[in-house]
């Protein structure tokens, strides 16, 4: 299977604070990737560095092959970033408004849609089951229901690559197996996606792989141990160790 996305040896500061050290992984074309770890271990600032938005320290990022910093065809990857921080929801747009705002880059943002795009946004809607609120407030949505419309609106321009930065957060069961579902359908039809989540148990069933990043590096091969400290210092919100009983069994 083709490499769709090549990190190598990359390291990455905000200021003095190192938050990855030598990272390398690879990932391959319809994978699904569950990325864990403590809170504050970098997988944002990963995610943000796969996308270009921010540029590593030492070390280079391949996408498609070609490095990030020279990749025209920036729509090809489909980011939804961590829901508090994306959107100001008083802001008055629909639904289809909002979706719409995914194809600004390869339309112009001052250029009046056309139909074909217009169409391009119901098929997104359609794909992610939220065809029907299209004239609906963004803000008079459930979380569960924005979330989709956010999937929408990063699948609107044809991605290869969904990354999406803890899209489970505040929604409730039902809508994150929901959720979870639509990735799935997404997956089986060729995107590669990259999840960041606390979700340990949801992921282990659903992912192909699953990357661990602590004290600045990458660990692909997590133990179920690895998975449940991750679970239970974001649950506690400070790291937590587990350590093998003597009878068995695992306790904090
Ligand atoms: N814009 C920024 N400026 C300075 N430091 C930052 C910035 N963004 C993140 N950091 C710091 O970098 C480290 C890694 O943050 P990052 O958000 O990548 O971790 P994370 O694993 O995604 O965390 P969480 O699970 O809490 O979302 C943290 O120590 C954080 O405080």
């Amino acid at each position: 299977m083709e490499n769709i996305i090549e990190v190598k040896n990359v390291s990455f500061s905000y200021g003095q604070n190192q938050v990855l050290n030598d990272v390398s992984l690879t990932i391959k074309k319809g994978e699904f990737i569950g990325v864990i770890g403590p809170n504050g271990s970098g997988k944002s600032t990963l995610m943000n560095l796969i996308i270009g938005k921010l540029k590593a320290s030492r070390g280079q990022i391949y996408i498609f092959g070609e490095s990030i910093d020279k990749l025209k065809q920036k729509h090809l990857i489909g980011y939804v970033p961590q829901r508090s921080f994306s959107f100001n929801l008083s802001f008055p747009a629909t639904v289809f408004e909002v979706v719409m705002m995914g194809l600004y880059a390869s339309i112009g943002l001052f250029k009046k849609p056309g139909a074909i795009h217009r169409e391009k946004v119901h098929d997104a809607l359609k794909i992610v089951d939220m065809y029907e609120h299209k004239d609906t407030l963004i803000g008079n949505l459930s979380g569960g229901q924005m979330q989709r419309v956010f999937i929408a609106r990063s699948i609107v321009s044809d991605p290869q690559i969904l990354i999406l930065d803890e899209p489970t957060v505040g929604i409730d069961a039902r809508s994150e197996k929901n959720l979870f579902d639509l990735l799935e359908k997404l997956n089986k039809a060729g995107i590669t996606i990259i999840m960041v989540t606390h979700d340990i148990m949801a992921i282990t069933e659903k992912v192909s792989r699953i990357i661990c990043l602590s004290g600045g590096k990458v660990n692909e091969h997590c133990t179920a141990i690895d998975l449940l400290e991750a679970g239970a210092s974001d649950l506690y919100g400070y790291p937590v160790k587990l350590e093998k009983h003597e009878h068995g069994g695992e306790k904090l």
